[in-house]
């Protein structure tokens, strides 16, 4: 489990955390849902220690964040980090050789999934397509989490329809998968857990099958709730 627990993180005089705390399972899709500048970004990073929190606690499957911890975690960022210039088939190879953790096996199953040529240059790829290995960089590592900034950001409605279908695939196996969205749109039916940030703070956290059957509200109900009071 990553156990956030009262996260404070001040950028010059402006809190952007305040008193975040949240938890996010294996086995199920945590989403961490806002406008824009509501702050989930900066969790993903502070969950991976690429920025400093100013008090608070990080726990992942109870240990401290440390060199062990980051082994289990996976990050997939809004954007590709490889060099333009590579083939994707270089790319594959590039990570195969500095991860440990990288997993052949799967890195082929998504290329087959997302049906990506591996002969193209990264630098070609379309924003669709670069989002796709982007998720295939990301997932194909052993990694027991895997932490995702803005999956669907920029991207075409069909493309979105196929990176939402990984989340319901077994390539996802019993990994824990936390993410941000600032529009919920065709992830809905995919999570697990929502947690609504509004400026800095939790507005609210919820199980969604459980608000859905109990009290009839679709996550957007309960985003219009904590936006429009
Ligand atoms: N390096 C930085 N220096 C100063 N302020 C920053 C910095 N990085 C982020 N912020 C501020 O922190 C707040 C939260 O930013 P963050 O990127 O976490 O939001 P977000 O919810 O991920 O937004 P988006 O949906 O636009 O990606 C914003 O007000 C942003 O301007």
């Amino acid at each position: 489990m990553i156990e956030v627990r009262n996260i404070r993180k001040r950028y010059r005089m402006r809190y952007v955390l305040q008193d975040v705390s949240f938890t996010a399972e294996k086995g199920q899709i945590t989403c961490l849902i806002g406008m824009n500048g509501a702050g989930k970004s900066t969790i993903l990073k502070a969950i991976m220690g690429l920025t400093p929190v100013k008090s608070g606690q990080i726990l992942i499957d109870g240990q401290p964040l440390g060199k062990s911890v980051y082994e289990k975690v996976a990050f997939v960022p809004d954007h590709l980090t490889m060099p333009l210039g590579m083939k994707l088939s270089e790319g594959l190879r590039f990570m195969a050789d500095f991860y440990d953790s990288w997993n052949p096996q799967r890195a082929e199953e998504l290329i087959r999934f997302f049906k990506l040529d591996t002969k193209e240059r990264i630098g070609n790829l379309s924003k669709g397509t670069a989002a796709k290995f982007n998720l295939v960089l990301g997932l194909a590592p052993n990694s027991e989490y895997v932490l995702m900034d803005e999956p669907f950001s920029g991207i075409d409605m069909f493309s979105r329809e196929m990176i939402a279908e990984v989340f319901s695939s077994e390539l996802i196996e019993e990994r824990g998968v936390l993410l941000t969205t600032h529009e919920i749109g065709e992830m809905e039916h995919l999570i697990d857990r929502a947690v609504i940030m509004r400026d800095g703070k939790i507005g609210m956290d919820f199980d969604c099958e459980q608000v859905r059957s109990e009290e009839g509200k679709s996550v957007i109900d309960v985003m219009r709730e904590v936006y429009l009071p």
